[in-house]
Order: structure tokens, then sequence, then C-alpha cells
């Protein structure tokens, strides 16, 4: 099956410019779950992507016993830490970032995959569905819309195989976690695919050696949820998301920032670059 390329002329229209009588209640609510011991830095770099993408409001569910109350360097966002169960999300969730695998982010995700509402599942709740066959059960068997993220490692844990066994055929695999899963997968790394459910393939050619630095996953992973949330069709909204995140580093690196860039700044140039595109 041939392979499409994604480009800025495909994926820039799918987010419609703003109606001047627009109000936050339009574009959406996006949680994230995730944000662990030692890893809350995921969840707020998924949150903060998601607000600078667009989202009307944007909460934050953090596993961490110790978890901040408040981001004070980006206090739209709302933080709750969670202690039990899955709080009301809103209108799309994602999940897994910083997440780690213990019984409570388990049992976060089992709840999680029972809503009917949009997922973007990425990082720990992607290898947690690798080992327990009744969280891929429930997965497959989901109807409302789910995009994976997996890295070419989490791919491997998905499809019990190896990391090389992804690498040697990306295409392959990518359709397959699709087919498997019934799902949009964004297999991501140097030239990431985007597999639609039926395992129609795109590839992404934007993007930079520069972003292999930590955290930009996790960007990617709120940058989908936050164009789902604003209405964009399921893997309408992964091409796009991929698309932008590595035109951001393209900007990026001309800027002559490659070694050493960071998530954080590659969430600021995505918000400069899509806002370009909705000036043309
Ligand atoms: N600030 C924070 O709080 C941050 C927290 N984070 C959180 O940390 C958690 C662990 O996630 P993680 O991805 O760092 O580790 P992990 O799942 O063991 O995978 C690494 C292995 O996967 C592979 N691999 C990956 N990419 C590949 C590629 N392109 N091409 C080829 N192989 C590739 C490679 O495997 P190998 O080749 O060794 O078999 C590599 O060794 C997770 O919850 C995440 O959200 C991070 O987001 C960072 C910021
Ligand atoms: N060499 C590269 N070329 C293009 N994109 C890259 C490159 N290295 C990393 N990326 C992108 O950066 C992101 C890294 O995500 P991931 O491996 O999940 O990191 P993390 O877990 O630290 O957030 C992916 O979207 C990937 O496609």
């Amino acid at each position: 099956m041939p392979i499409s390329t994604i480009t800025q002329p495909q994926v820039a229209p799918l987010l419609k410019p703003r109606t001047t009588d627009s109000h936050k209640g339009m574009f959406g609510s996006v949680w994230v779950i995730g944000g662990g011991s030692g890893m809350v830095g995921a969840a707020l770099l998924a949150g903060r992507a998601a607000l600078k993408m667009g989202a009307g409001c944007v909460h934050i569910g953090l596993l961490a016993s110790d978890a901040p109350s408040v981001d004070f360097v980006q206090p739209e966002l709302m933080l709750h830490r969670i202690e039990q169960g899955l709080p009301a999300v809103g209108d799309v969730l994602a999940i897994g970032c910083g997440m780690g695998v213990s019984a409570h982010a388990q049992r976060l995700l089992h709840d999680a995959l029972w809503l009917d509402a949009p997922l973007v599942l990425d990082a720990d709740a992607l290898n947690l569905i690798a080992a327990h066959t009744d969280l891929a059960t429930l997965l497959r068997e989901r109807t409302a819309a789910t995009v994976l993220t997996p890295h070419p490692g989490e791919a491997a844990h998905l499809l019990a195989c190896r990391t090389a066994d992804i690498q040697s055929d990306r295409p392959a695999a990518a359709r397959r976690l699709a087919e498997k899963f019934r799902c949009t997968v964004a297999l991501k790394g140097a030239t990431s695919l985007v597999s639609s459910e039926d395992g129609t393939l795109y590839q992404n050619t934007t993007g930079n050696p520069g972003m292999s630095a930590p955290g930009m996953g996790d960007v990617l992973a709120g940058m989908i949820a936050a164009f789902l949330a604003q209405g964009v069709a399921t893997t309408d909204a992964a091409k796009l998301a991929v698309y932008l995140h590595g035109a951001a580093g393209d900007a990026l690196a001309e800027f002559g920032v490659k070694l050493g860039m960071t998530a954080s700044e590659l969430t600021d140039s995505a918000r400069h670059v899509l806002n370009q595109w909705q000036t043309k």
C-alpha cells in the first residue's frame, strides 16, 4: 500500500480560524492524567502544550503524592492530585505521560478505557496495555476515538517484539498496531508515521535530531488532545500535530537551536508556526 507524505497545505486548514464572537467554551476541555513521582513534568508539558494549541480549558490530574497544586509557570492550568478514582474528565483525555505503571495507574487507565470520550494514550498507558491483556481487550472494544502515540520502544512492547524489529519495518509496525488495537497510531521517531484505524499510512518529513530530547513526546500528546478537543477528526488531529510538532522543531533549528532544544521551547515554537498558518 502506498504511503502518502503529510504536507502543510493538507493540515494547515484543519483548524479553522476563530469567529469574532467565539468564547472558550467552543474549544473544548482537555484533561491530562499522568505525572507520577518524579515525572510530574511530563504531564505539565502535555497540559501546557494543549493550552498553547488552543484548547478551551486544561486540567491536569497528577498521581504523585507530592504533586503541586498550581503550575506557577502556566497558572492557567488547573491542577488536581488524583488520590483515588478517575475524575469526571472533559471532552478529551490524554493519559500516560509520566504516569508510571503502579496499580493506581492501572486502575485509572482501566476506567479511562471505558469512557465514551476521545483518548490519547501515551507512554506508560501504552506500557500498561502491553502488560495487561484485560486493558488491551478494553482498548480494542472501544468505540470512541483513540490515538496511540508510541515511540519505537513502546511499539515493541505493544507488539511483543524488539525495538529493532519495529525499526526494520516501521510502516508494517504502524499498520499492525492500528489494526490490532483498532485505533489511530502515531509511531514516533525520525520520519514519524501515522496510521488510521484501517491501516492507511501517512509519513511525516518535518522534524530533526535536535528533537531527540526529553518531553518532546509529552508535548505531542498534548497537541493531539487539543486538536481533538477543537473538533478535528481523529486521524487528521494526529497528522496535524505530528507535522506541526516537527515544523516547530525545524523553525527552532533554523534559529540555531539544535543541540539543547527543549520541549518547552518547542511548544512555544509550535504556537508561533500555527498562528502563522492561521494568518495566511
Ligand atoms: N520531565 C519528565 O517528567 C519526563 C518524563 N518522561 C516519562 O518517562 C517515562 C519513561 O519514558 P521514556 O520514553 O523516557 O523511557 P522508555 O519508555 O524506557 O523508552 C526508552 C527506550 O525506548 C526506545 N526508544 C525510544 N525512542 C526511540 C527511537 N526514536 N528510536 C529507537 N528506539 C527508541 C529505546 O529502546 P532500546 O533501543 O533501548 O530497546 C529506549 O531505550 C514515561 O512515563 C515518560 O512519559 C519522559 O517523557 C521524559 C520527560
Ligand atoms: N531525530 C528526530 N527527527 C525527528 N523527530 C524526532 C527525532 N527525535 C525525536 N523526534 C520526535 O520527538 C518526539 C520524542 O518523543 P518520545 O520518544 O516519546 O520522548 P519523551 O518520552 O521524552 O517525551 C517524537 O515525536 C519524535 O518523533
